[in-house]
């Protein structure tokens, strides 16, 4: 189906509307009277604990719940929580235009998980399909909201979700991110746990992508300085690769990573609030279009601002070990991000 055509089959105008005239929404008046934020897969394992973060968040003041079923439930309960954003649930195609409408933030975590024995990769056939159907939606609806994609393969995803953008004349590319927070945290909560320190007082940089060995944990920039012996360094970059898959031979069929997926979304989003809102010095690793090495979309640790990445970071130095490994990943990289490319282009 030609495009414009998929898109109007799909996105109707808002229940009661004309189709709104969507103006950009200007950053300074961000912040001020609170963010609205919506949850696309709010239903789902990692959408709930997520959406109830969100409701925690004082930074938060609309939270839009949407999914393709169950979202009525999920959102009355966090309703009773007594803080301030205003919970709403949106079912269905046909109520994605009320819950973008507005948005200044969109979290993605919607699409199916791994079972044990499957890559990353092998969600594409379906998870490709929702990301670019529920992009259009955001193309059409915010189109100046960021979007934060959390569903899996990240590598082809955000390709897939920036061509959608870049088609419908929305893109801006220093406000559409990879989320691969989760890589972070179980970097500094493993290499706290090697070195004998607080995971809280500890920052490892990851680059790359986030699948297997795209993942690269830059060990030898790690904050506080620590010196590993390279047998460990290793182990640890594997452990910190193979983490998801972890999760997953433990759920043993009943999904991957939720909890701790949730709380790492949280705390991008509210870097991403924190940015929007003026707040000097955020910085987080995310996946994003990036000249910083030849490959097109590259993980790296971002300063963001109120327009969206504000600064690429310098790469960290990487030692031998680490080399090589950047080395080892780039075709696979490559290959998952032409993977999503082409999806989006047919
Ligand atoms: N970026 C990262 O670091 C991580 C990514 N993930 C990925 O996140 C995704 C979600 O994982 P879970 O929440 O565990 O899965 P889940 O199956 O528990 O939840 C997914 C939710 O998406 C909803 N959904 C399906 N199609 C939809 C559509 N067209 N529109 C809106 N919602 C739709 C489902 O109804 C469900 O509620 C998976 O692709 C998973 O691989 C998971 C962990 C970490
Ligand atoms: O491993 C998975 O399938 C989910 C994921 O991306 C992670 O936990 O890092």
């Amino acid at each position: 189906m030609e495009r414009a055509a998929r898109l109007a089959a799909h996105f109707p105008a808002p229940q009661g509307q004309a189709m709104p005239e969507l103006e950009a929404q200007p950053t300074a008046a961000r912040g001020g009277a609170g963010f609205n934020v919506a949850v696309l897969g709010a239903a789902g394992g990692i959408g709930q604990p997520l959406s109830l973060l969100l409701k925690l968040s004082p930074r938060v003041t609309q939270l839009r719940l949407y999914d393709v079923a169950n979202t009525a439930g999920v959102a009355a309960d966090l309703s009773h929580i007594n803080t301030a954003a205003r919970v709403s649930a949106h079912t269905g195609a046909d109520q994605l235009p009320d819950a973008l409408y507005g948005a200044h933030l969109v979290v993605i975590p919607a699409g199916v998980p791994r079972k044990p024995g499957m890559t990353r990769d092998d969600l594409f056939n379906i998870n490709a399909g929702i990301v670019r159907t529920l992009c259009e939606g955001v193309a059409r609806y915010c189109p100046t909201a960021w979007v934060a994609l959390i569903s899996n393969p990240v590598n082809s995803t955000v390709p897939i979700a920036a061509e959608v953008f870049r088609s419908a004349g929305t893109l801006s590319p220093g406000h559409l991110f990879g989320v691969t927070t989760l890589d972070v945290v179980r970097a500094n909560t493993f290499v706290a746990e090697a070195a004998g320190l607080h995971p809280g007082e500890v920052n490892v940089p990851v680059i790359g992508g986030h699948a297997g060995v795209t993942i690269l944990p830059v060990l030898s920039a790690v904050t506080p300085r620590i010196s590993l012996p390279e047998d460990k360094a290793r182990a640890l970059m594997e452990r910190i690769q193979d983490a998801g898959t972890e999760v997953v031979k433990a759920k043993a069929g009943a999904g991957s990573a939720t909890l701790s997926m949730a709380q790492a979304a949280a705390r991008f989003a509210e870097a991403c609030m924190r940015a929007m809102s003026g707040e000097p010095g955020v910085v987080e690793c995310a996946y994003v279009a990036s000249s910083l090495t030849d490959l097109p979309y590259f993980a790296s640790p971002l300063r963001l601002g109120p327009a969206g990445i504000e600064e690429f970071l310098p790469l960290p130095r990487l030692n031998a070990l680490e080399k090589d490994n950047f080395e080892r990943m780039k075709a696979e990289l490559q290959a998952s991000i032409h993977k999503g490319l082409d999806f989006a282009r047919k």
